[in-house]
């Protein structure tokens, strides 16, 4: 009985008001009421919803009108999945074939890759649900905190190496030439099956009408890939008429394939990846550059690029109409910017920006922009934590000022 008492208004009631003084509740006796609720019938475009029909593909209502004039703007969500990545879509389907081949007593002893965090996430879980040994390769004090916790809680056997991405992407498939590793890298195409799924996925989810634009982030670029796949499989198959135009964003601070697009395809040169926030596409010579150029030349594609700030700026701008992405996210938030500000998307453009990781696995980076602590970063959309003394006058007058500056002018 005592613990069914802490559900009921009264109860509740009673311990406010031994401690705050009597109030007037202004929102309607019905809050504390012993009573069920009855809600009062709502229309339906005042429902705010994270979800639009589906799953994962949010309609981006609030950022879309806000900021780029657009009504037309959705965000396809592939952080909502087991590792928090769209890594989970190819790796479930590699891991399944190791795991066939194992059975069918193929030498295939453990799984490996290269990773800058959400590679090694998926491909642990899976192989850990195998009972399959994993190996990863991750370039140290370059990724996020919560994305090392995967492998090394998934029981991988984690090597933290001395440099960056490219250097241990150079080393895995050195390695799995000598080892009965299998290569679990996006150029082994059982992982591109798996994430072309999301392009299918997106257009079944718009009932088989074609979005106008796809904005996907790049690093290893096997994702871009996996998109023109996904659509190009389903135009074969006559569900659609054309595909959308491809737009791949990358960080300006390791953008070989923007470079690459700058000189007209002129030619490719790898770079040295600097820092960024957008870590996970902290990439200087991407394994899969052929098979995304080949992907943009196929669908009239563009490459664009977001530096540090503009990158952080659009996430917390997404974040503050209550999207909570990530980074790389950010990057192409930018790139949509950038090609509306341009007019080479118009407003009435379907345009669907691909959230590769879910926000939760980079919250250092927002935690640094909020308190502005970047060095040369105006953080101008930062909104840190106000300290307050702990009396109600104090309190009263912060929520009063602010209270005041937030109230619809009439
Ligand atoms: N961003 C990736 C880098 C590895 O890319 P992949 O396409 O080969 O898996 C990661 O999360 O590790």
């Amino acid at each position: 009985m005592e613990a069914l008492k802490k559900f009921d208004g009264a109860y509740w009631r009673e311990l406010f008001d031994s401690r705050v003084g009597k109030t007037t509740w202004p929102y309607g006796s019905g809050v504390w009421s012993k009573k069920e609720w009855v809600l009062p019938e709502i229309d339906p475009d005042d429902i705010v919803s994270a979800f639009e029909g589906n799953s994962n593909l949010f309609w981006a209502e609030r950022f879309g009108k806000q900021f780029l004039g657009m009504n037309d703007l959705w965000v396809k969500h592939c952080g909502i999945s087991h590792t928090g990545s769209f890594k989970d879509l190819g790796m479930t389907v590699l891991v399944s074939q190791v795991n066939r081949l194992r059975k069918l007593k193929r030498p295939v002893v453990g799984v490996g890759c290269a990773s800058t965090g959400d590679t090694s996430a998926a491909l642990s879980a899976y192989c850990a649900a195998a009972g399959i040994p994993s190996i990863v390769f991750l370039p140290a004090n370059k990724i996020s905190i919560a994305q090392l916790v995967q492998p090394i809680a998934n029981g991988a056997f984690v090597l933290s190496i001395d440099t960056d991405f490219d250097g241990c992407m150079k080393l895995i498939r050195e390695v799995t030439a000598e080892l009965p590793i299998y290569l679990a890298n996006s150029l082994n195409s059982l992982r591109l099956e798996g994430q072309k799924t999301a392009a299918i996925e997106i257009l079944q989810q718009f009932d088989w009408e074609v979005p106008d634009w796809v904005i996907v982030p790049g690093g290893n670029l096997g994702n871009i890939y996996a998109f023109y796949k996904g659509f190009k499989m389903c135009q074969e198959l006559g569900l659609v008429d054309r595909i959308p135009r491809l737009v791949c964003a990358q960080a300006a601070n390791a953008n070989p394939l923007y470079l690459y697009f700058k000189s007209e395809w002129n030619e490719f040169k790898a770079v040295k990846a600097n820092t960024t926030f957008a870590s996970a596409i902290q990439i200087g010579d991407p394994v899969s550059i052929d098979r995304a150029v080949y992907a943009l030349k196929n669908s009239n594609g563009i490459v664009e690029e977001a530096t540090e700030e503009e990158l952080m700026d659009a996430m917390a701008q997404a974040d503050s109409t209550g999207m909570f992405i990530c980074p790389h996210t950010g990057v192409a938030l930018t790139a949509l910017m950038k090609l509306r500000k341009s007019g080479v998307i118009g407003a009435g453009d379907r345009t669907v920006v691909v959230s590769t990781a879910h926000g939760l696995k980079f919250t250092q980076s927002k935690v640094d922009y909020h308190s502005k602590e970047i060095p040369d970063m105006a953080c101008q959309f930062a909104n840190p934590p106000m300290q307050v003394k702990a009396d109600f006058g104090s309190v009263m007058d912060v929520l009063m000022k602010y209270l005041g500056d937030k109230a619809p002018k009439h």
